[in-house]
């Protein structure tokens, strides 16, 4: 079988998009050709059935991959990434690699080189991820369709059309999810202290984000409309929403939130 895909990184984000792959059938393992210096993380990528090595020198010679990913932290691309311009004349690259722009990867790949810029999500793991593409002019319509059909299995799958905005997409969906888990542990935590047992309070917590992501997903209603729908007048919603949204209080939270990572971003883009 050909290796339409070499995985450069199976850590938290590669193996998390590895697994929705395999997992969807989008791709059978013996597609796939992993890259992975931890052992641990190896052997994981191992039991999907997907042959993994430890480092570019241990591809097979005839591998004659469709597009190679780098999923390897920011900090590591300039180390990483040019063992794999051999495959420029063919292949097509994606880096999820936050901050790093298609200009520093044409440094390290060639002028030519057909490079897209994704911005995932660990929710990819299950299929409800939030990919963002961003192509440069040299990836040809196949190959965009190729990423963009294989990204969909992964989740929802949006194009930008301007690099600049890579950073802010980062801030609000890349990291996001952790965001949201934080609030997840931070409600669990409040219900503890209003007398919750502990596992009762984390259950209250996750199904109640988790339910009101879909309503909100599914209704097609406004979320400030679905809020309102919560909220009787002088009752219990009213009284929390008046310490959450108070002087914007949790607003300008958020928004500071978002934009120490899109600043972030923007620094790991300099280094
Ligand atoms: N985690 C997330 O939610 C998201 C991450 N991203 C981006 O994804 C990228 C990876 O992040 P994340 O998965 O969290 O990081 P991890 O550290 O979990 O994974 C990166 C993996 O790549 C390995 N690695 C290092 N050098 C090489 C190399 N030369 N060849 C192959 N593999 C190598 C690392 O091994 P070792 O540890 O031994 O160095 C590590 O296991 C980052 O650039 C990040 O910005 C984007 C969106 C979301
Ligand atoms: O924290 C990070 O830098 C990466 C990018 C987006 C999510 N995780």
């Amino acid at each position: 079988m050909s290796v339409k895909l070499l995985l450069v990184g199976c850590g938290n984000m590669g193996f998390a998009m590895l697994d929705g792959w395999v997992r969807s059938a989008k791709l059978v393992p013996g597609e796939v050709f992993a890259i992975e210096p931890n052992e641990a993380l190896r052997d994981r990528a191992a039991r999907l059935g997907v042959p993994v090595a430890a480092s570019a020198d241990d591809i097979p010679a005839d591998t004659d991959p469709t597009v190679v990913i780098f999923a390897v932290k920011p900090q590591m691309m300039r180390e990483a990434v040019p063992a794999y311009r051999r495959f420029a004349d063919k292949a097509a690259f994606v880096s999820i690699a936050a901050g790093t722009g298609v200009a520093a990867l044409q440094d390290l790949l060639g002028s030519d080189a057909a490079i897209i810029r994704c911005m995932p999500n660990t929710p990819a793991a299950i299929g409800k991820g939030m990919m963002v593409v961003y192509a440069n002019p040299n990836v040809s319509p196949e190959t965009r369709e190729f990423v963009t059909e294989l990204l969909s299995a992964s989740g929802e799958v949006a194009e930008i059309d301007d690099e600049r905005l890579m950073d802010a997409v980062t801030a609000v969906s890349g990291s996001g999810p952790a965001y949201v888990f934080h609030f997840i542990e931070c409600l669990a935590a409040a219900g503890e202290k209003v007398g919750l047992p502990a596992d009762v309070a984390k259950l209250l917590a996750m199904q109640t984000v988790y339910g009101a992501a879909s309503l909100a997903r599914e209704s097609g209603e406004e979320p400030g409309r679905l809020r309102e729908q919560v909220t009787s007048p002088n009752g219990t919603t009213a009284a929390a929403l008046g310490v959450l949204m108070g002087e914007d209080r949790l607003k300008s939270l958020v928004a500071d939130a978002v934009e120490a990572a899109r600043a972030r971003g923007e620094e790991l883009g300099k280094s």
